[in-house]
This record gives structure tokens, sequence and C-alpha cells, in this order.
């Protein structure tokens, strides 16, 4: 692989006696991951896939795969069982270590790696906001959000200093997975090494640090920072740590006793014992491209402003209307759905009773989007399916994973079904893939149409 003659110099300096062993591992190949997605399945789950899996040790839900096989081309992929994603960006997910109930901000998310791995150890309590400042990035994000079947997400494209000023210390956790100079994934997206040519670790060190000046607003006191990066140089991984540590020595560095067995960064000068408690992953040391992750505790008093949570708001008309298709599907919704949700505009969502007030920010998604009421009908949405377990339902059609109708479905195509007339949640096996709505025995098919396979 051609590497840039600078990034090779300043990796023989940082790696030294360990650079040969660096730069041969650029010659074998990238490894491959996914992570199975606790939302949608159990753990058995990985005994019913028809390729070998092997774990990644550093992330509970993680498996590698051989890189001849296509898990994006099988319909357990669009049911959100699994989430592709590079095997050592597992480790951030890991080390937010996410709990239900918990308030969480991902601030840098598209396309949603880490928050779909934090929002599935959450099992729909509490909250995290999914922001990324694109937001031609947020409309894949959102989407991921949707197929991983999250109820609990509030997907926003903001400049994080602005989510600072409408939400300051209301977060239990921050995650900062910055936009950086990218060296640690040259090998698996050789692209990037152009715009590392052309945007290098020097472009990058300001914008993290602004974001992380931001993070520090939002989170509350006792909280946790995480902050990662893909890259090597020491500039915004350690140097970046150190000098957040020396703005704002709140903070202490936390040991991530469950990420084993990982690397550890580079001393700092003065904070020798504390960098040990960073961690990194390398090419020529872990099966997985590179990656840096530290995680800081704010220990003190500051920040009090009181936060507005958000009060949800929905006509009697659509309510009922919501009400009426979940009978017809026989569908019990859970405790605190029916009593928090909201309309805006035609769109109907379930919102969490912690999420806060939204108004004045750049909000793409709120919650659990169920659907639209319009003409005083309620249709449901992609979003609302896909966040529902067969089992909770009556109306439901189940496919064998091998049933050449589950790819007719996904292309979109009308099928015939011996069933009375009505909505019916589609399914492969026991996970749901959309809806179709059946009228004198042709299921007409209600899949999102950007969702449908070509
Ligand atoms: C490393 S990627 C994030 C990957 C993502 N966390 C995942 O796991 O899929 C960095 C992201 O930061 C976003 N970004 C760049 N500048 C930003 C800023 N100032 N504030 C928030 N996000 C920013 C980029 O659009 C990009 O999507």
């Amino acid at each position: 692989m051609d590497l840039p003659l600078l990034f090779e110099k300043e990796m023989r300096v940082l790696l030294q006696d360990k650079y040969s062993d660096f730069i041969d591992s650029y010659d074998q190949p990238r490894h491959f991951g996914l992570r199975v997605n606790a939302l949608k399945v159990e753990d058995d789950f990985v005994d019913q896939m028809a390729f070998e899996l092997e774990k990644i040790p550093w992330c509970n839900q993680g498996y590698y795969y051989h890189e001849d096989e296509r898990p994006g081309k099988d319909a357990y992929y669009m049911a959100g069982c699994y989430y592709i994603q590079e095997p050592s960006a597992m480790m951030v997910g890991t080390a937010v270590d996410a709990k239900p109930g918990d308030k969480i901000i991902d601030l840098c998310a598209a396309p949603g790696g880490k928050t779909t791995h934090i929002a599935a150890m959450m099992e729909h309590r509490g909250i995290i906001v999914s922001n990324d400042i694109s937001p031609s990035r947020v409309r894949n994000l959102n989407k991921n959000i949707q197929i991983s079947g999250i109820r609990n997400c509030i997907v926003t494209s903001e400049d994080p200093a602005n989510l600072a000023k409408a939400w300051p210390g209301y977060f239990d956790k921050v995650l900062v997975d910055a936009p950086c100079s990218g060296e640690g994934m040259f090998r698996k997206d050789p692209k990037l090494i152009k715009s590392w040519e052309e945007n290098g670790p020097d472009d990058f060190v300001p914008i993290q640090r602004s974001i992380l000046a931001s993070a520090h607003r939002l989170l509350k006191n006792g909280g946790t920072l995480t902050y990662s990066t893909c890259t090597f140089n020491m500039k915004e991984n350690e140097h970046m740590i150190a000098e957040f540590l020396k703005e704002y020595p709140q903070y202490v560095l936390v040991e991530l006793e469950n990420i084993l067995p990982v690397s550890i960064g580079f001393p700092i000068d003065g904070l020798d014992e504390q960098f040990e408690k960073t961690k990194r992953l390398w090419p020529h040391l872990q099966e997985g491209e590179g990656h840096f992750v530290a995680k800081l505790l704010k220990k003190d008093v500051d920040i009090k402003t009181p936060i507005s949570v958000f009060k949800p708001v929905i006509s009697v008309e659509a309510k009922d209307a919501f009400q009426g298709f979940i009978e017809s599907i026989g569908y019990k919704p859970e405790a605190g759905i029916l009593e928090n949700m909201h309309q805006h505009v035609e769109k109907v969502f379930f919102i969490p009773k912690e999420a806060p007030e939204t108004k004045g920010l750049r909000v793409f998604s709120s919650g659990w989007f169920l659907g639209t009421y319009q003409k005083k009908r309620f249709e449901p949405s992609q979003a609302f399916a896909s966040a529902l377990k067969p089992d909770q339902v009556k109306n439901k059609i189940i496919l064998d994973h091998e049933d050449i109708n589950v790819t007719r479905y996904l292309k979109g195509e009308t099928l015939s079904i011996d069933v009375e007339n009505g909505w019916y949640l589609v399914c492969v096996d026991t996970y749901s893939l959309g809806w179709g709505k059946v009228v004198n025995h042709k299921l007409r098919n209600k899949i999102e149409a950007s969702w449908r396979w070509l």
C-alpha cells in the first residue's frame, strides 16, 4: 500500500523498533465485523447464521466474519438483527458502558455505529441523543437507528456548542467519537490517504478541542466522557486528552476494565500512570484497524441549570386513530407509550419521558416514529414495525428465512397470502421486517420505499 512519506516518517518516530511490524500489517488482509443487536435477537441468534462467526474480544456482541461473506445482503440484516461494524470501532461502545435508564449523548454519531451499540445496551430505557453536524450524514444515521429498532433516540443535526447551550449538565454519559485524520483506517479505506494529505492532524485538533469543550458543558457532575478516534498520532489522542485535563482539572481518566486484551496509550510527562488507562488498538497487535479510546470522570460540582423536559401533545383524533390501528393488529403497547405520544404536523411519535425540550434545535427525529395521521387515518411507519417483536402482535405473517417470498417482500413486490383483510407485521422467522396490508388475499407491500432491495 502506498502510504504518504510524512505519515511513514511520523509513525517510525512514534513506534521505533515496532515500526517494521506495524508497516508489514498493511500487506495483511483487514478484518470484518458485525455486532448482533440485543434489541432484536437473543444470544443464540449466531447459531442461526449461515456462515462462521468468531468472537471479537473487546465486545460481547461483536463477531468476525470472513471477507467472502455478504451479511449486508441478508434478510436478517434488513430485520436489524445485526449491524456491520469495523471490529476495533466496537471498543468504543464497550467503553461507554451504557445502562438502561441512562441519559446519553453521542455528539458525532453518523452513520450510527456507536449509537446503535449504546442503544442496544439501554433496552429502550432512558434517552440517547444522536447528533451529527452534517445533515446529509444524519439521513443515513436515522435509517440505521430505525432498522435497529431503537425507540428512545432523539436525532439532531447541530453544532455541539448549540446543544451545550440548550442542555447544560443534563447527560450522565457523553461520547465524542471525534472527526479525525483517520490514519487507523488507511487499510480499510485507502481513499482516506488522499484526505489525510489534504487535511491532516493539525486540521482536526481545533475541531476536537471545541467539541470536547461542549462535551464538558453537557456532562453532569459524576458523569463520564468517552473520547475516541480512529487515528494513530498523539496530537489527536493522548495530547488532546492531556490538554483537556489541564484545562478542566476536575476530570480524571478512568480504567476501562471491560476492554481486554488491548494495548495502552503512550505516556505523557507527569501523567504517565493516568495514560495507562487509555486504550489503543493496533493493526499489527490486534485483529482490527487503529483506534484510541479514553474515558474521563467529571468529579466536580458545576452547572446546575434545570432543563425542561419535553411535553408531548397529540390531538384526540390522532390518538384514537392510533388506538384503532393497534387494536386491529392486536398490539398491546407497553406501559407509558399511550401517555407519551406526540404529534408533529401529521407525524405521530412516542417520546420517552426523560426526553429534554428540543425547541430551537434542528431535530431530525424524536423517540419512536409510529406513523402518520392524515385524512382521519393512521398509517404505521417502518420504524414502528422495526421496533416491534412478532410475539407482541396478533396480526403477523411469518416467513421462513429461506422462503423466496422474503426476497420478494424486500424487493417491494405484492405477495399472495391466504389471510383475512387487514394490516400485518411481516417477519422473517421471529424478526420483524415491515408492514403489509392484505386486501382480497393480496399483500400490498408497505416496506419503506428507500429500504427496498433492487
Ligand atoms: C468518526 S465519524 C463518526 C462515526 C460514528 N460515531 C459511528 O460510529 O458510526 C465523525 C463524525 O463527526 C462528524 N462531525 C464533524 N465535525 C463535527 C462537529 N463539529 N460536531 C459534530 N459532529 C461533527 C462528521 O460528520 C462525522 O460523521
